[in-house]
C-alpha cells in the first residue's frame, strides 16, 4: 500500500517535515524491526470454510466497517492545510473511528473525533479540561499515551533543528500560550509534559470520566495485566512507531505475551508497522482485537488530502477482504484463530 505513496510524500513536504514524520528515535533500529517483526508473520490459511469475508467490528464500543482506527498524530496541518479534519472526514467516508491528538492543530470542538488522546501534561487541571471538553465534544473513548515520560532523541530533528512551521501549533492549548512556535518540538513537548506519571495518576484519571479508556504504548504483559486490573479498556500493544525507546521490541512481538497477560478482560489494539490489509490479519492472527494505523494516513494526507486518506482507507479494506478470503476467514473473530508460523 505504502511504498509508492510513501516517495510521492517526501517528494511533496519539506526535507524537515518529512524527516520529522518518517523518522524514529536514536538510531531507528525499532522503526525497523516495526517492518521485519511483521514480516516474519506467516499465516496458515483454512480451507472450505464457505466464509464470506465481513470485517466489521467494535472496538472500544465504537462500531467500524473494519478493525482499523487513526492513530493520533500530532500537528496534522504540517502536510495539508486542512488538517485533521481531513483525515477525520475520510475515517468517517470509511466507517472507521478517527483519534484526535492532544497536539492536533485544530481544536476538539471543530473535529468531533470518535476518540480522543491525552498526553500527561504536568498541570492536571488541563488535562482534565480536555477529559471535558472530549466529553462535551461527544468522544466516545479516551486513548491515553503512557510511553512518553520525555521525548525521544530523534537524530534527523536535531540534525535539521526541527520548529514547527509557521501557523501550526497545539490548538487545543491556546490561546493559553502554552503552545509557542518558534521553539523546537522536542523542547516545548518536554515542558509540557510530566516525566514522572505513575500508576497513581491513571487511577486519578480513571475515576474521573466515565469513559472508555484505552492506554497506549503498552509492551510489557505485567503492565496491560496491571493497566487492567486498574479499569483501562483496552490496551495499544505500540513503541509508537519507533519514535520512543530505539531498541524497544517490536510490537508484533510483544503482542501475544500482551494478550496471554490479559485474557478476554479487555481489548487489544496493535500499532507501529501495519502497512497493509495482510499485516492487519497478521495483528488479527497473534491476537489483536484491532490496529491503529500512523504514518501512511500521513502520506496519503499530504499527496491528497480527504481524498487521498479515503483512497487509502479503501484499499486496505479491499486488500484485507482478500487476505480474509484467502485465509477461510469471514469474521475478524475467525482471524483471531488463525495459526501462525515464522518465515
Ligand atoms: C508524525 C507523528 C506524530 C505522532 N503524534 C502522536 C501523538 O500526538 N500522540 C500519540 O499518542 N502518538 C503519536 N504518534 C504515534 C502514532 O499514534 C502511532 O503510535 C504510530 O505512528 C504507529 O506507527 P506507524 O506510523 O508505523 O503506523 C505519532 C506518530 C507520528 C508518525
Ligand atoms: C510532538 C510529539 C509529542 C508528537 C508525537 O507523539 C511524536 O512525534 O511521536
Amino acid at each position: 500500500m505504502t511504498d509508492e505513496l510513501a516517495e510521492a510524500a517526501k517528494a511533496r513536504l519539506p526535507r524537515a517535515v518529512w524527516d520529522f514524520a518518517a523518522g524514529g528515535a536514536g538510531a531507528e533500529r525499532t522503526l525497523a524491526a516495526n517492518r521485519a517483526a511483521f514480516d516474519r508473520v506467516a499465516l496458515v490459511p483454512r480451507v472450505l470454510t464457505g466464509s464470506v469475508p465481513d470485517p466489521a467490528t467494535r472496538l472500544l464500543g465504537t462500531g467500524m466497517t473494519m478493525p482499523v482506527a487513526v492513530a493520533p498524530v500530532a500537528y496534522l496541518r504540517m502536510y495539508h492545510p486542512d488538517g485533521d479534519l481531513a483525515v477525520a472526514a475520510a475515517a468517517r467516508r470509511a466507517g472507521i473511528p478517527f483519534t484526535a491528538a492532544m497536539l492536533g492543530s485544530h481544536t476538539i470542538e471543530e473535529i468531533r473525533p470518535d476518540w480522543f488522546q491525552l498526553y500527561w501534561p504536568r498541570d492536571r487541571g488541563l488535562m482534565l479540561d480536555l477529559v471535558r471538553r472530549a466529553e462535551r465534544a461527544g468522544c466516545s473513548a479516551l486513548m491515553v499515551t503512557v510511553d512518553m515520560p520525555v521525548m525521544a532523541r530523534r537524530d534527523r530533528d536535531v540534525r535539521n533543528r526541527f520548529t514547527l512551521p509557521d501557523g501550526v501549533t497545539a490548538a487545543n492549548l491556546v490561546p493559553d500560550g502554552r503552545a509557542r512556535e518558534g521553539s523546537t518540538v522536542v523542547a516545548h513537548t518536554n515542558t509540557l509534559f510530566d516525566p514522572a506519571v505513575s500508576w497513581a495518576d491513571l487511577d486519578w484519571l480513571r475515576s474521573r470520566t466515565a469513559l472508555p479508556i484505552a492506554l497506549k504504548g503498552v509492551l510489557d504483559p505485567r503492565d496491560a495485566a496491571r493497566a487492567v486490573a486498574a479499569g483501562v479498556d483496552a490496551v495499544v500493544v505500540s513503541n509508537h512507531g519507533g519514535r520512543q525507546l530505539d531498541g524497544a521490541v517490536p510490537a508484533v512481538d510483544a503482542l501475544p505475551g500482551v494478550r496471554e497477560a490479559v485474557g478476554e478482560h479487555s481489548q487489544v489494539l496493535l500499532d507501529s508497522g501495519v502497512r497493509s490489509g495482510l499485516d492487519v490479519v497478521r495483528a488479527l492472527a497473534l491476537g489483536a482485537d484491532g490496529v491503529l494505523i500512523g504514518r501512511p494516513l500521513v502520506w496519503a494526507l499530504s499527496v491528497g488530502g480527504t481524498d487521498g486518506a479515503a483512497h487509502v482507507l479503501r484499499s486496505l479494506r479491499d486488500e484485507l477482504c482478500e487476505v480474509l478470503a484467502l485465509t477461510g476467514c469471514g469474521t475478524v473473530g475467525d482471524a483471531r484463530e488463525l495459526a501462525t508460523a515464522r518465515m
